[in-house]
């Protein structure tokens, strides 16, 4: 199948050379083909033969996956960086040869990426290696929509480029990434795991509350770092692999960045385009799974009566509501939550739906729900100054929006929380929660705790 369609590839490619204008010096040409089913995580280990940028992306409710390999196109900024990416985003668009059949969701022109959590923190050496801002167009993409499987090659062409050249080095990247990679033999060990600064965490904890009573706060999320130290260097597609094994009803990410990595399993939805059709999520207030079945559902049920966790819940659908409000029609939001249960902890969790406005992207939310209350707080330019000053904790891209876009108007992010930036045998993972009047800094201790199991788990240490 993939032979067949090569010889339309050189043939497009040639069209392509023989039509670029004259006032251009390189053409970037998307060509999108249907490919024999191929597991993504065994697409994006083999890619590590290549030696480029990867990124990875599955939503494992829909069964749906995307794996960018390279850069042949990226977008950074420091400053008005929402407006900036959007434009730039657009005016890729109308500069770019697609040729895409399909038109399935994350097909055909897709840039993947993430940005900071906030753009006014001082950056740390942690986060040395990753921008501030990043949405990458991958060489080689790897789309897979329940069994249906779809490989895009986006390149640059030039007016002396030779079709048969072009494509002898596509059909050589394409052995590489198709071919079973060689399994890495030995999970590395953890031989070190440190808890950053849990007694100033629980005072920043108390003061929090402090803050809430005398500045008429309602809302601050606090995080913290698990730091761990492994005997040999983390390999990235067994923690995938492993995460979309066990973390069910999440978006399972990863974003490489020279040395280092962004990693997570994120149960949370910040918003879901398919072309007018929105979708998004609130998600906060927490339990723990029950060790029987009687027990979760008696943690489950007093999880959705307990005033504490609806009132942080509240916060994010009234916010969400308001956000949307602004750009979409139809908005529905059920008056009461319901229980998301994860494999280490429940939620609670209430959807919402809406139409978008003719003239509005999904770049408009995301810019209007960041961060939602369920990661900074309420209200928003106060508790965002407070983490700002007292949290002890570069985020980084930890709580702020990753996903992708494609032309087609097709979009989804999520909020990059049960994560982890890992750096060669190093891993900082991430976990926060709602500070409310009624907080208690060992209960919030505890609950931090178990948010760091996803990737704890997986990263071989014990929940
Ligand atoms: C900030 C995190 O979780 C948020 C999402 C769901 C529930 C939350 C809570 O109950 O506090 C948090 O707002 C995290 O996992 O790091």
């Amino acid at each position: 199948m993939i032979g067949v369609q090569d010889q339309q590839v050189e043939e497009l490619l040639r069209d392509a050379i023989h039509q670029m204008p004259l006032t251009k010096e390189a053409q970037l040409v998307s060509i999108t083909k249907q490919v024999e089913p191929k597991d993504p995580v065994l697409f994006f280990a083999a890619a590590a033969r290549l030696n480029k940028e990867r990124c990875f992306w599955t939503s494992t409710k829909d069964s749906f996956s995307i794996v960018g390999v390279g850069n042949i196109f990226e977008i950074s900024a420091n400053q008005d960086r929402f407006q900036y990416t959007e434009t730039t985003w657009k005016k890729l668009l109308g500069d770019v040869r697609i040729y895409n059949p399909f038109q399935a969701p994350g097909t055909g022109l897709v840039s993947l990426g993430g940005l900071d959590f906030d753009p006014q923190k001082p950056r740390t050496e942690l986060w040395a290696d990753f921008p501030r801002v990043k949405f990458t167009v991958p060489e080689y993409m790897l789309t897979k929509n329940m069994d249906d499987v779809y490989f895009t090659i986006n390149l640059k062409i030039r007016r002396d480029d030779h079709p048969i050249q072009l494509m002898k080095a596509i059909e050589a990247a394409e052995r590489i990434l198709f071919q079973a990679s060689k399994e890495q033999h030995g999970t590395p060990r953890l031989v070190n795991s440190k808890v950053i600064a849990p007694e100033q965490w629980k005072q920043t904890v108390q003061k929090a509350k402090q803050e809430i009573q005398q500045k008429q706060m309602d809302k601050i999320v606090l995080a913290r770092e698990l730091r761990l130290q492994f005997n040999k260097q983390v390999n990235i597609s067994h923690i995938l692999g492993d995460l979309i094994k066990k973390q069910s009803n999440s978006y399972v990410f990863a974003f490489e960045q020279n040395n280092s990595c962004f990693v997570g399993a994120t149960p949370e939805r910040l918003v879901k385009v398919d072309k007018q059709e929105l979708l998004s999520t609130c998600l906060a207030g927490t339990a723990p799974r029950g060790k029987t079945e009687v027990e979760d559902q008696q943690i489950a049920d007093n999880l959705l009566h307990d005033q504490k966790n609806r009132e942080e819940h509240d916060f994010v659908v009234q916010m969400i509501k308001q956000g949307l409000n602004k750009y979409c029609t139809d908005v529905h939001i059920p008056d009461t939550p319901v229980v998301y249960p994860l494999k280490n902890l429940q939620h609670l969790y209430t959807p919402v739906t809406g139409r978008l406005k003719d003239g509005y992207t999904i770049f408009n939310v995301v810019k209007e729900l960041h961060p939602t209350p369920a990661l900074g707080g309420v209200p928003r330019d106060l508790s965002m100054t407070f983490i700002r000053d007292y949290e002890r904790l570069d985020r980084g891209w930890y709580g702020a929006p990753v996903g992708w876009l494609d032309s087609n108007d097709h979009g989804e992010f999520a909020v990059a929380i049960r994560s982890a930036l890992i750096q060669e045998d190093e891993a900082s993972l991430f976990a926060g929660c709602g500070i409310v009047k009624d907080s208690n800094p060992e209960e919030e201790f505890e609950e931090t705790r178990i948010k760091f199991s996803p990737m704890l788990t997986v990263l071989g240490g014990q929940a």
